[in-house]
């Protein structure tokens, strides 16, 4: 079997708890599974380093080679928090106001990008399958292409492609599509995501369909598929009853037996819609008087790029609403909002997750969300909690058996929250036996398998020759 190299902006070591964001937990899994190289960034930013350099780092972590490369402050400030975080995730999230389209982050994104590519060149085995991941890394491809590569190369895009419209309001659009076509299968999260890919390359560079998978241009061709990340379904069931879980779940267990709890799981993100939440949360306790002194909102928004203003302009606004929340509404015995700004261990959300009632998923745009499937695969199939879950998560397309709501559609989803409170046992039951047939068909390992299969079956011709 060819080797697997994975190329991704973090690197986290498989055998430990990955840090907050879906990704690296995916990733971890996966690479695991078969073994191989994983290569990124090391995590690290050194103050006064030299542009477009970097040290490069290497250790085993059992199967896997973990090879990382350091940035400069400079680097890292244009790559990262400027093109790939101030650009191409609000743009990407369809928040065009939010985007700062400073010309000067370009040149860091491409520098970054060709340093990486300069640096794994060498290492790469001519049969090696490589797998790049993710906005941070778009030209990857191209770069390693420039240098002769003629390995199978695919990418996975973890966050959403928006319409062709929104793209296109990005300076270099059509430079980062015609980036897309360096690699052999363009993988996206869901299928809304492969339309909007399909009907941007026909309608703004003019791209040929040659069946439903198969684009042409640029004289080249690509395979862009729809391939649903999902999550280890056992380990993460194996994780509820874990020593954490259970501690967790028991310390919990008595407290909310007399009271309902809903419970939300994020990165301080705006993508992940948390003022509408809480205010949908208000919207609850004063139309339906009875969740007074009963329902609690448990929030974890762990810490997420903070340097940007746009995430410390949102700490702020939420830190506000939960205080006039409980100012509100609190009693002394009893305060509706319990908000931590913090991460919570992995190990120890699936104990959360079970005593819960009912899950707020509700961002505004979110490529998949995995918080959703790890709620499911927590609960207790005899007395299952209820998600209520945003039609515009990517996890929206598969679970269509949770509660699905608009999240800006405050009195609405408040509705929607009210019935997943009172919903009946067995109707419950039902709905979650769906959900954890959905997303126990189409796990972690499926979505491994099924982009591989796809990159080592397609015709890479155009790239060998
Ligand atoms: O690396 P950070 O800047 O700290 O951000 C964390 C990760 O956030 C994003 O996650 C996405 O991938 C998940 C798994 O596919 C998906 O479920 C979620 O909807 C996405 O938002 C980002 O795409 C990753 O690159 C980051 O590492
Ligand atoms: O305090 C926290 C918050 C989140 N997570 C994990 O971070 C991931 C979040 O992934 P998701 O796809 O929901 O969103 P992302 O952050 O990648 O946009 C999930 O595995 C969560 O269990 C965590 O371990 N601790």
């Amino acid at each position: 079997m060819s080797r697997l190299v994975v190329v991704s902006n973090r690197v986290a070591d498989p055998r430990k708890a990955a840090a907050a964001g879906g990704l690296a937990v995916a990733l971890g899994d996966a690479l695991s599974v078969r073994g191989g190289l994983w290569f990124g960034w090391s995590g690290t930013v050194v103050e006064g380093g030299t542009p477009g350099e970097g040290e490069m780092h290497s250790q085993q972590a059992g199967n896997v080679t973990l090879t990382t490369v350091d940035l400069c402050r400079e680097d890292h400030d244009s790559y990262y928090l400027g093109y790939s975080n101030g650009v191409l995730w609000p743009v990407f999230h369809y928040r065009l106001d939010l985007a700062d389209f400073d010309a000067g982050f370009i040149g860091g994104y491409r520098r970054v990008n060709q340093m990486l590519a300069h640096k794994l060149m060498p290492q790469l085995l001519p049969d090696d399958i490589i797998w790049v991941h993710d906005y941070h890394l778009i030209p990857m491809a191209a770069e390693l292409r420039a240098m002769g590569c003629k390995n199978r190369i695919g990418f996975f895009l973890h966050i959403p492609l928006p319409p062709p419209l929104i793209l296109a309001a990005i300076p270099q659009h059509e430079w980062l599509v015609r980036a897309l076509f360096s690699y052999d299968v363009v993988g996206f999260q869901s299928e809304a995501d492969v339309a909007h890919f399909s009907r941007y390359v026909g309608q703004e560079v003019g791209a040929e369909a040659l069946d439903q998978h198969q684009f042409r241009a640029f004289g080249r061709t690509v395979h862009a598929q729809a391939f649903p990340i999902g999550i280890d379904v056992d380990e993460f069931a194996a994780l509820t009853h874990g020593k954490e879980a259970r501690d967790m779940f028991e310390s919990m267990k008595e407290e909310y037996s007399r009271r309902r709890l809903l419970l939300g799981v994020e990165r301080l993100d705006y993508s992940k819609g948390l003022p509408q939440r809480l205010r949908t949360f208000q919207k609850l306790l004063q139309k339906y008087p009875e969740n007074l002194n009963s329902a609690t909102l448990i929030q974890i928004a762990s810490p997420s790029r903070e340097a940007l203003d746009t995430y410390s302009g949102l700490r702020q606004e939420l830190e506000s609403l939960c205080g006039s929340i409980n100012g509100d509404f609190g009693e002394l015995d009893w305060m509706p909002v319990r908000y931590i700004h913090r991460n919570v261990a992995r190990k120890r959300l699936p104990g959360l997750y079970r005593v819960a009632r009912v899950a707020l998923v509700t961002p505004l745009r979110d490529g998949m969300n995995l918080v959703a499937k790890e709620f499911i695969a927590a609960q207790d199939p005899a007395d299952p909690g209820v998600l209520v879950l945003s039609r515009f998560a990517g996890a929206a397309e598969q679970l269509k058996e949770a509660l699905l709501v608009n999240p800006y559609d405050t009195d609405g989803t408040a509705d929607s929250i009210q019935r997943a409170l009172q919903m009946p046992l067995p109707e419950r039951q039902a709905r979650h036996q769906k959900l954890l047939a959905s997303i126990r068909s189409q796990d972690v390992h499926w979505w491994r398998k099924t982009f591989l299969d796809a990159l080592t079956g397609v015709d890479t011709s155009d790239h060998r020759r």
